[in-house]
This record gives C-alpha cells, sequence and structure tokens, in this order.
C-alpha cells in the first residue's frame, strides 16, 4: 500500500470569528504543501450541483459532436484522447484522457460551440461554474488576510470578472482505465508531470477512482486519496485546492505550485486502500486564472519580502523564477503552446 500525502484539511465555510485563523492554516499549507483538502460541507457549492456535473453525460456524445467542438488556441473546447502531453519532455505519448474545457458564459449562455448532448444542460454549466468563481474569489481572500497583503483584497481585486477577461476554464476530465487503452501502465501515464497555469485550481473526484499524485518536498511521489481521514462522513468528498504559477510568482515563490500528475497507479504498487484505477474516472477542475492583463509582480506583503530576501532559497522555492513574463494572459499562452504541440503545430502553418 502507498504511503500517502499529508496534505491539511481545512474547513473554509466557518463563521467570520475564524477567518484570521482558517486564513493562517490556508496560508501556511499552501507554503508547505501546495495542495488543501477544502472540507466539503456543501455550503459554498450544494452537493447536489456537483454531482449534476458528474452526470453530465459529455464524453458519451458522438463523436462528430465532440469533433466540432474542437479546442481552439483560447483553451475552450474538446481535447481528444492523447492530444494534449503535460510533460512532453518525459512523455514517449500523450496523456490517456479527454478533456472538455469551457471558457466564460454570458447570461448562462457559452461563448463557444458546446455539443448538441448537453445543450439542455449549458445554464445549469454555467451556474456551477459561477459557484466554482465565488469559492475562488473567498479562498483569495482568505490567501491575502493570511499574508498579510496590503491591502489583503490584492488577489480577489485581480480576479474580479468585472475588471476584464481572464483564462478561467472549467474543464471536465475523463480518463479511461487501462484496459482499455494501448497504454503501457509502467511508462505511460493520465496526465503527465505538471504544475497547473493559473493561480490557483478547484479539483473535484469521485471516491473510489485512483490516480492523482503530487511531487513531495523530498522528491517522491505520493498518492493524494479521494478521501483523506476524518472525511468519509462528509456530504462530499473535500475539494481539492492547490496553487498554481500566478500565485507563486505573486510570492516569489512562497505559495508552493506543486507538481502533479494522474498514473495508472495499480501496476506500481501505489494504490491507495479501496480505490482502483480498473474503472474510468471522472474528474472536474476549475482553473482560476487574474484577469489576462494582471501583471505578475510580487505582492505588498512582508512575509513575501522577507522570504524573497532569503535570496537562493525563494528562487528555488519558485522554479519559473528565471522566466520574465510579465501579464497573466503571456504567461498562458507560453504553457499552452509547450503543451498542444499539434494544435500550435498546425496553426502556425496556416
Ligand atoms: O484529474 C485530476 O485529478 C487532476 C487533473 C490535473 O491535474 C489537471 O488537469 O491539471
Ligand atoms: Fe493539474
Amino acid at each position: 500500500m502507498a504511503t500517502v500525502a499529508r496534505i491539511p484539511i481545512i474547513d473554509i465555510s466557518s463563521d467570520v470569528q475564524d477567518e484570521a485563523q482558517v486564513a493562517k492554516e490556508l496560508v501556511e499549507a499552501a507554503i508547505e504543501h501546495g495542495f488543501i483538502y477544502i472540507k466539503n460541507t456543501g455550503r459554498n457549492i450544494p452537493v447536489a450541483t456537483v454531482d449534476a456535473a458528474f452526470d453530465l453525460k459529455l464524453f458519451k456524445a458522438p463523436l462528430e459532436e465532440k469533433q466540432k467542438c474542437t479546442i481552439q488556441q483560447n483553451n475552450r473546447g474538446w481535447s481528444a484522447m492523447q492530444y494534449e502531453t503535460l510533460d512532453p519532455g518525459n512523455q514517449r505519448v500523450g496523456d490517456f484522457k479527454e478533456a472538455f474545457n469551457f471558457g466564460e458564459f454570458i447570461n448562462g449562455k457559452a461563448q463557444q460551440p458546446i455539443p448538441e448532448t448537453i445543450a439542455e444542460h449549458e445554464s445549469q454549466i454555467s451556474a456551477f461554474r459561477d459557484l466554482c468563481y465565488d469559492m475562488c474569489l473567498k479562498i483569495n481572500t482568505l490567501l491575502g488576510i493570511g499574508l498579510k497583503i496590503d491591502p489583503p483584497s490584492f488577489f480577489t481585486s485581480a480576479h474580479l470578472r468585472s475588471e476584464g477577461p481572464s483564462g478561467t476554464i472549467l474543464r471536465l476530465l475523463y480518463y479511461p482505465p487501462l484496459t482499455s487503452t494501448t497504454a503501457s501502465a509502467a511508462e505511460d501515464v493520465r496526465a503527465g508531470a505538471h504544475s497547473d497555469y493559473g493561480s490557483m485550481t478547484m479539483l473535484f473526484r469521485l471516491a473510489g477512482q485512483a490516480g492523482l499524485e503530487i511531487l513531495t518536498r523530498d522528491n517522491t511521489w505520493a498518492p493524494v486519496p479521494v478521501l483523506p481521514p476524518g472525511t468519509a462522513d462528509d456530504p462530499a468528498p473535500p475539494i481539492l485546492v492547490n496553487i498554481g504559477d500566478l500565485l507563486s510568482y505573486w510570492t516569489n515563490g512562497l505559495l508552493r505550485s506543486t507538481v502533479h500528475r494522474v498514473v495508472f497507479p495499480g501496476n506500481k504498487g501505489s494504490l491507495v486502500e479501496g480505490e482502483t484505477d480498473r474503472e474510468p474516472r471522472y474528474s472536474i477542475a476549475y482553473f482560476c486564472h487574474p484577469v489576462g492583463t494582471m501583471p505578475l509582480m510580487p505582492v505588498p506583503s512582508e512575509r513575501v519580502r522577507a522570504f524573497a530576501g532569503a535570496g537562493a532559497e525563494a528562487v528555488k522555492g519558485n522554479p519559473y523564477a528565471e522566466r520574465k513574463v510579465l501579464t497573466a494572459n503571456e504567461h498562458l499562452h507560453m504553457r499552452l503552446k509547450a503543451s498542444y504541440l499539434q494544435l500550435y503545430k498546425d496553426k502556425d502553418k496556416e
């Protein structure tokens, strides 16, 4: 049995008088692990809403329907099996997954083609995306308070839709079981090792479905159980939040953008008890991005300044410190180009 990642579980739905304490815990977890389980009480996002999103039969839609929505350079649409390669330097073939990216909705309407099969659920998807947005703002606010940024609303303001478009994406994911792929469990992966491109990600998973691993501080891979100890009786599995590259940039690497991947753990001996990779796996990720024109400069926080003062350690903590990226949009474009080799190659020829 695998040694699982030890990630704190935090309840952010508690009363306002606990805000400073919750904010502190959140920041410490974001610094130490870069991953945080948010206890699912159903108060931020109703459990039925998450269930309904998992019930969408998007991936069962006819191939032609999905193909009509093929992913574009705006990062919206359907990414076919093995189309994306998250770790091109180390993968011999693309990720064994299908994905569908939803960009912004306006008045409940998608601003991109969506498969006919799910058309009747368009406003439901929009509402779910809105709930994720609200929760993401709440976490950004807590991080601002916990880091004592001046003003504490710094991150939240940077994410306000009213300030302009962002690269935010709600993504449905489907990973087939090992047995229905041509994958080699030892060599191939369902999603290559990567850090996330946005400011933070909220991940919804289903009990029993194995696969997610994080690279720990001692450079070993550790599985991330869907149901960590103490959560089995909650209304739904915790929502897994992880820090992305942009919050890491903004804090000089103090907040950790942790590398993770999705594997077939069965043959590696890294299965978590009660989970399997012999069944289909579904997950939903909300990739929270700031307004695209936002510059990624270190935030006004004493703690961030002190960490940057640590010099080499700060640079080591932020593998992206060398990159001279100015805005959130420029960063996103650079990362997409690296993982959708075909999409950008095809388009460059046009
Ligand atoms: O499906 C998962 O568990 C994680 C997916 C992921 O890391 C991603 O899409 O960035
Ligand atoms: Fe990820």
